[in-house]
């Protein structure tokens, strides 16, 4: 059996430190040993929790031969140094969505792996591992309902503090684009935003809700809505309307409440809470692959697919027009 992994991470904020905890304290086969972010200060607190040995940056603790892994939980602009840095060291890394900001970021990350020739990254998509959108994509592909037409999709937030107008699609619909690209096996060809009357419980100018119109290569059509301030609760649904059926996300299995005269069962207050399960099944499964020697999760290229679809609806919302989505042809060091 490979020996436990010592996992370094750096970013030790608020997704950080939960991936610290579920790691160390809640799966199997690894530990995080060490940490490195750029508020040294506070990394020295999560160390002193957790016993782990602080960097002061993040490049020495991937060149570290004692770093197996590395997971990268910084803010989005910081995840290319560190993910080209550990694929430099030949070691597996975890990046959190997005692989990076930019396509072309996410481009010059799959072609240094490419020249590495190991597939050594994987991106945080974790929908991909709820076992609710699991149950989805078993349904179409049994081909029972005959084939996906329209999906309708919502991702509601109670609130979002500094959300601005550009964030709902690159922060949050960031996970639709994946997830619905690995669920219905297509990819995207055209992207439109609009925006319906905005709630007064949007902070500045940010435009919320904002709706998200894709289409794929057979004709799909999609359409999510971001809603950052709807006020109850972190709701995310998902509709498959299929030739012969219609195939809904499961609701968490939350317990329903009777009391006074009423029923009451809670929603999910943020998304550490709603896919817990996600989180815990994507890094058990990563921890599992890494040991193994081969990493079968988000890619990469779907990172950089994501990226592309992702900047497309941003354009689409800053010019009110549909963008054409074209990406580069599958390389096939990353074809299945
Ligand atoms: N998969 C998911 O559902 C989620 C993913 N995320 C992603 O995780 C990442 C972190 O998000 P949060 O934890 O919410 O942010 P955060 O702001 O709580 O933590 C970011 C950390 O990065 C550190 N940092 C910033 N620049 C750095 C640098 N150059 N070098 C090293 N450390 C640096 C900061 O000091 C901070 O501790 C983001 O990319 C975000 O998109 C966040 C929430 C949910
Ligand atoms: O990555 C995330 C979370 O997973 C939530 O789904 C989003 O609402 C949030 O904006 C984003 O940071």
């Amino acid at each position: 059996m490979e020996k436990n992994l010592n996992i370094g991470i750096v970013g030790t904020g608020a997704i950080g430190r939960t991936h610290i905890e579920r790691i160390n304290r809640k799966l199997q086969g690894a530990k995080v040993t060490a940490c490195a972010d750029a508020n040294l200060d506070f990394c020295r607190s999560v160390a002193e929790k957790y016993g782990l040995k602080v960097y002061e940056n993040g490049e020495d603790m991937i060149a570290d031969d004692k770093i197996n892994a590395v997971i990268v939980t910084t803010l989005d602009a910081f995840h290319e140094e560190y993910v080209l840095a550990a694929i430099k060291a030949g070691k597996f890394v975890f990046c959190e969505k997005p692989l990076a900001p930019e396509a072309q970021a996410c481009r010059r990350i799959a072609e240094a792996e490419i020249a590495a020739r190991r597939q050594l990254v994987q991106v945080g998509f974790m929908r991909r591992y709820d076992p609710g959108y699991r149950q989805l994509k078993a349904l179409i592909e049994s081909g029972e309902y005959g084939s996906p037409l329209m999906l309708h999709c919502a991702h509601r937030n109670p609130d979002a503090p500094g959300f601005t107008t550009d964030m709902p699609v690159e922060n949050s619909m960031i996970h639709e684009i994946d997830v619905l690209r690995w669920l219905i096996g297509e990819n995207y060809i055209s992207a439109e935003v609009v925006f319906p009357k905005t709630t007064k419980y949007a902070q500045g100018a940010l435009k919320d809700p904002q709706i998200m119109y894709l289409t794929t290569e057979s004709g799909i059509r999609i359409d999510v809505e971001s809603f950052v301030n709807c006020r109850y609760g972190y709701d995310i649904k998902c509709e498959v309307v299929c030739e012969e059926g219609s195939l809904n996300l499961p609701e968490p299995a939350n317990a329903m409440v009777r009391s006074k005269a009423s029923r009451m069962t809670p929603i999910c207050r943020d998304w550490s809470e709603r896919f817990i399960e996600a989180y815990n099944v994507e890094f058990q499964e990563w921890i599992n692959s890494c040991r193994a020697g081969v990493v079968n999760g988000p890619s990469a290229w779907d990172g950089y697919l994501g990226q592309v679809a992702a900047k497309a609806a941003s354009k689409a919302r800053d010019t009110q027009t549909r963008i054409a989505i074209k990406t580069e042809p599958t390389p096939d060091f990353y074809k299945k």
